[in-house]
């Protein structure tokens, strides 16, 4: 991908995308531009990726030519007055991954620039992402490829309509957290039935992983996994009785839909 990227808020999201675009040489070191108010953040970003960085997010803005919006949506009124007065030969892209923050508010804040609104997740360091893109009205097919391209390098990309980021932000988006603590509540699981703590993350985490991946490859329907590991009488439909009568379906159902809806309160803030 050509020309200079420009990161606003350079903390976890912000982290993931630039460590996984410079492993894997999307850019160089000396094209990419992050600013944060944070001196620790910084510090740690020029330290662990060589990278530049600055305070000042106008700087960013005039030097980019790809701008992705990575601060906590809470703050984004401010950052949204660093765009206000400055003029640039031609408009950059703005990608924006703020949960909740409209295309219609994104592009009032950057009057005549295009926009895109991604929702990306933390397996993004990692080239595993998945990320959902909805195009601005001023975003042309280049912007578009721009985008795809971008996130395409840190993982899976899907494009969906607008309204339906807020679903993708309490899946995708926050579903590594609901994920982690699976694995986490699997091992403990494990060591009530007296495996050691190495030995039940290691186990915990690998059936996760084999899982997602024998799904993946095979395109099975996870019904039917489920339906090819439980013997009659045998052992996992005792623990599928357990988890059935315990509510795991509805949790996660219920996390879902409260993740989504906190998305569109963060949006009408
Ligand atoms: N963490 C995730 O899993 C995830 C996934 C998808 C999308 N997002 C979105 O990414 C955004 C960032 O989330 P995060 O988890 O990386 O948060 P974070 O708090 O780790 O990072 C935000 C960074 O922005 C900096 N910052 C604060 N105000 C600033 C300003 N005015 N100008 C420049 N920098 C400023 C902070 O110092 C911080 O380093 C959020 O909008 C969130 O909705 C996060
Ligand atoms: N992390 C952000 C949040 O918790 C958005 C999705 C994942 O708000």
């Amino acid at each position: 991908m050509p020309g200079k990227l420009g990161i606003i808020g350079g903390g976890v999201m912000g982290e993931a995308l630039l460590s996984c675009l410079l492993s894997k040489r999307m850019y160089t070191p000396d094209a990419i531009l992050v600013s944060d108010l944070s001196h620790e953040r910084r510090q740690l970003l020029i330290e662990q990726y060589d990278i530049r960085t600055t305070h000042s997010n106008r700087e960013v803005i005039e030097h980019s030519d790809v701008i992705v919006l990575a601060t906590k949506p809470q703050v984004f009124d401010s950052v949204a007055r660093d765009f206000s007065g400055i003029v640039v030969s031609e408009s950059p892209l703005v990608i924006s991954i703020l949960a909740g923050v409209s295309i219609v508010r994104l592009e009032q804040a950057v009057p005549g620039w295009p926009v895109i609104r991604a929702m990306p997740n933390t397996p993004a360091t990692v080239g595993c992402g998945m990320t959902a893109i909805a195009i601005g009205s001023r975003a042309i097919a280049e912007h578009v490829e721009i985008a795809q391209q971008l996130f395409s390098t840190v993982g899976e990309v899907v494009q969906v309509a607008e309204p339906l980021l807020d679903g993708v932000t309490g899946l995708s988006g926050s579903g590594p957290a609901y994920v982690a603590i699976v694995i986490e509540a699997l091992a403990d699981g494990g060591v009530a039935s007296g495996l050691s703590r190495t030995t039940a993350n290691r186990l915990a985490l690998q059936t996760v992983l084999g899982t997602a991946q024998l799904l993946q490859k095979t395109g099975m329907h996870p019904a039917v996994l489920k339906d090819r590991v439980t013997s009659p009488g045998g052992t996992t439909i005792s623990g599928i009785a357990c988890l059935e009568e315990l509510g795991l379906r509805s949790a996660l159902i219920e996390a879902v839909r409260a993740a989504s809806s906190r998305s569109r309160e963060l949006g009408n803030q």
